[in-house]
């Protein structure tokens, strides 16, 4: 039965419960695998992830609202500097960033990656080292540039050859910025093709194949301001095998043979990037990322034992595989449409929350929290409440086929990536984020509220 079957109504506010239960053990949506580490089953039909009830949640912060299980981003933080012993982990700001993320990654001893001035001064201003910060970007602006020189970051990552003259003439007389250069290794890889960074024709970086990578380096040693001290590269997002990383260790490798060679330098860092892929929804591929660790310094052992090189530190820079799995998305069912096609299940969010079903057609797996159904699955679309036809968050789903307008929806993975991409489309105010921890919970960003909204105009 699906919810096509049920009494025509445009917004079904009923709760027609049909005779089959739903099976617990058959239903995808029930498996936790994806779900934070904390989450458990409560009675009802409800979630706790942190030791807080997600209805709670709802109940206290309104939805849509975001929360990150602070426990969780932490257990993946040490499990990457127990993977990566001997190298630098940063946690790329890109994926999530609040004050809190900052505090809890420095706190946990990683480092970050940070592409403005913006996500520069969140992170200082709560107290980030900033020698632990790296500045990357493929078109800084000279606010970005400033930022990190007057802040004192200690790396900034050069993507392009227009910027070495920038960044050289406004690091201040005497001193020296250190520096890495972005170079694209050729390779292709990322759950994607928006999100592939490491094939020549794109944006990013520095070719090896055509040389301009190697003219790059020549002209930055030239430079008195600039000391370089590695090779990045950043081979795209969402990869799920580790053999592009493997092929990446190699080339870059190579590369850094070639600069000994031709300018008598060892380089002593090596940065990875990120792109660690995980798992949406139950049985997804995801990367392990001990395995992964493992196979990159044996890589790179042996590649630089071939080359005559010593080992360079390795830097690795991971956003989605900490940030990602901590979080949950809580939304209100808003109204029920059923056409002769599919079952529209709206909610107060959507693709300004969240635009990466739209963007990258990413097939995210809702679930009813709050109350146990008895009603037989459906397969139903969840929509965004935006004028905007793809404003999908999950096509041909499973739900109880009595949702009905003022359920409640959760969404796992939802912690990078979604907010940090949120816009102000319609004008409907970015959600909350809440942190839940120890059987408690607190806000760490407030709701855009209608007045945010208002202020920002200033001018008729
Ligand atoms: C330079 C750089 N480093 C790290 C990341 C983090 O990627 P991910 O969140 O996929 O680990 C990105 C984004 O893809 C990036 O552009
Ligand atoms: N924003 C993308 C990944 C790109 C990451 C930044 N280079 C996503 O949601 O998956």
């Amino acid at each position: 039965m699906t919810l096509a079957d049920l009494p025509a109504a445009r917004d079904h506010a009923a709760a027609p419960a049909s005779a089959a239960p739903l099976d617990a053990a058959a239903d995808p949506a029930d498996d936790l695998t994806v779900w934070p580490h904390s989450t458990t089953r409560l009675p009802h039909g409800d979630l706790s992830v942190g030791g807080v009830a997600l209805t709670e949640i709802a109940d206290r912060f309104g939805t849509p609202a975001y929360l990150l299980d602070e426990a969780d981003v932490r257990d993946r933080c040490r499990t990457y500097l127990h993977a990566f012993p001997n190298a630098d982990v940063l946690y790329a700001a890109k994926a999530f960033l609040c004050r809190a993320m900052a505090h809890w990654v420095a706190e946990e001893g990683l480092g970050l990656d940070v592409c403005s001035a913006g996500e520069l001064e969140l992170a200082v201003t709560t107290g980030f080292p900033a020698d632990r910060i790296v500045l990357h970007g493929n078109a800084k602006s000279p606010q970005d540039l400033h930022a990190a020189l007057r802040l004192g970051v200690g790396r900034i990552v050069i993507d392009s050859a227009s910027e070495i003259a920038r960044l050289a003439s406004a690091v201040p007389h005497g001193s020296r910025q250190k520096v890495l250069v972005r170079v694209v290794p050729g390779i292709a890889a990322g759950g994607h093709s928006k999100i592939r960074t490491g094939t020549e024709d794109q944006k990013f970086g520095l070719s090896i194949t055509d040389g301009s990578a190697q003219h790059a380096i020549a002209r930055i040693l030239d430079q008195p301001g600039l000391e370089l001290v590695g090779l990045h590269c950043h081979l795209g997002s969402q990869i799920t095998t580790d053999k592009p990383y493997l092929c990446a260790v190699r080339r870059l490798v190579g590369l850094m043979a070639r600069i000994k060679e031709h300018h008598g330098i060892t380089l002593p860092e090596l940065d990875l990037g990120g792109g660690h892929g995980i798992a949406y929804r139950p049985g997804e591929d995801a990367l392990d990322i001990t395995t992964l660790a493992r196979k990159v310094r044996t890589e790179l052992a042996e590649s630089c034992a071939a080359a005559g090189l010593p080992v360079p530190r390795l830097v690795v820079e991971p956003g989605r595989a900490i940030a990602g799995p901590a979080g949950v998305a809580l939304y209100r069912v808003l109204s029920v449409k059923r056409t002769s096609e599919r079952t529209f299940v709206a909610v107060d969010g959507g693709m300004s929350d969240n635009p990466r079903p739209a963007l990258y057609g990413v097939r995210y797996l809702p679930r009813l929290i709050g109350r146990r159904s008895t009603a037989a699955p459906a397969t139903v679309t969840v929509v965004g409440r935006h004028c905007e036809a793809g404003d999908v968050l999950a096509t041909d789903i499973q739900l109880p086929g009595d949702t009905h307008p003022g359920d409640l929806l959760a969404v796992p993975v939802a912690g990078a990536y979604h907010l940090s991409m949120a816009s102000g489309y319609n004008l409907v105010g970015r959600p909350p984020v809440v942190a839940v921890e120890g059987g408690h919970a607190r806000l760490l960003v407030r709701r855009e509220s209608l007045e945010d909204i208002r202020s920002r105009d200033v001018g008729l």
